[in-house]
């Protein structure tokens, strides 16, 4: 199966935290994976415990000239992931592949213009083998949605904690997925308190993944920098069954699109 998920949500919710062990998850399910990090807090490496990460896309200064061949020249024809990989990012443990865009220039345009341009032409090009997936940790809020970088996406996880603000966050992605080119949305409840969450997301029809308790040893792995998965713990026991359900979810969209085609 190829998985293409975008992670998004308020800031702090715990969007890194789902990626970043979902990724060493599905690595050990022997996929290939390439995480991207398009946070500009460029927390994803310690989240996949990956101590040196690679240098921002932003800082490649061929990417300008790439980018012009990204939109329908050779440059960005059919890219594997292995190269890209090697090109502008690392390889971490459980062989997860890292990229990272890079911090938004807030004296200049204010937009990661070129290292945007270079993702949207990289996600719609990059060749998938049978067995791979891409997730991609986004920028907090919504804001940036409008950059296309989600297009063609499989699936949008917006990671919900209980708080009114959280919610409405996931109600205006919900609100916006069609403008930006995702079909189907989905949620995870972080840092537990479901229950009231559950039916609001109900209510949205946004299907719930699951649920992540409040654990404190998430807090103790990101005080010393260690992957979560490498800390165990509940959460990480939380975010194994929602891979389950994940993979679910994603073929029967799979399925969904084939007939669709039909
Ligand atoms: N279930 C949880 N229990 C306890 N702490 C958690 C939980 N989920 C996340 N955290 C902690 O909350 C903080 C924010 O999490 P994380 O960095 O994953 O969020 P984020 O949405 O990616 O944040 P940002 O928007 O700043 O990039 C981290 O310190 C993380 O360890």
């Amino acid at each position: 199966m190829r998985i293409k998920i975008a992670i998004t949500g308020k800031g702090g919710v715990g969007k890194t935290t789902l990626s970043g062990t979902l990724a060493r998850l599905l690595a050990r399910d022997g996929y290939e994976v390439l995480a991207i990090d398009a946070d500009p807090d460029m927390n994803l490496a310690s989240s996949l415990g990956i101590e040196n990460p690679p240098k921002p896309l932003a800082d490649f200064k061929d990417l300008i000239q790439e980018r012009a061949g990204a939109e329908g020249g050779a440059f960005i024809y059919n890219p594997k992931v292995d190269d890209i990989a090697g090109k502008y990012g690392v390889i971490g443990p459980d062989g997860v592949r890292m990229l990272v865009m890079g911090t938004v220039d807030k004296g200049g345009s204010g937009c990661m213009c070129p290292a945007s341009a270079f993702l949207r032409a990289l996600l719609r090009h990059l060749m998938l083998k049978e067995k791979s997936a891409v997730i991609l940790d986004m920028e907090a809020g919504i804001e940036h949605l409008g950059r296309g970088t989600t297009r063609g996406m499989d699936l949008m996880i917006v990671v919900v904690e209980p708080g009114a603000r959280s919610l409405e966050t996931a109600e205006r992605i919900k609100k916006l997925s069609s403008e930006i080119g995702v079909k189907h949305i989905a949620a995870v409840i972080n840092k537990g308190g479901a229950g009231k969450v559950n039916d609001r997301l109900e209510e949205l029809g946004i299907p719930v993944l699951g649920e992540i308790p409040f654990d404190q040893q998430l807090m103790q792995a990101d005080l010393e920098k260690r992957a979560p998965i490498d800390e165990g713990g509940e959460a990480v026991n939380a975010i194994i069954k929602i891979k389950e359900k994940l993979m679910e979810t994603v073929e029967e969209i799979r399925k969904e699109n084939e007939q669709s085609k039909k």
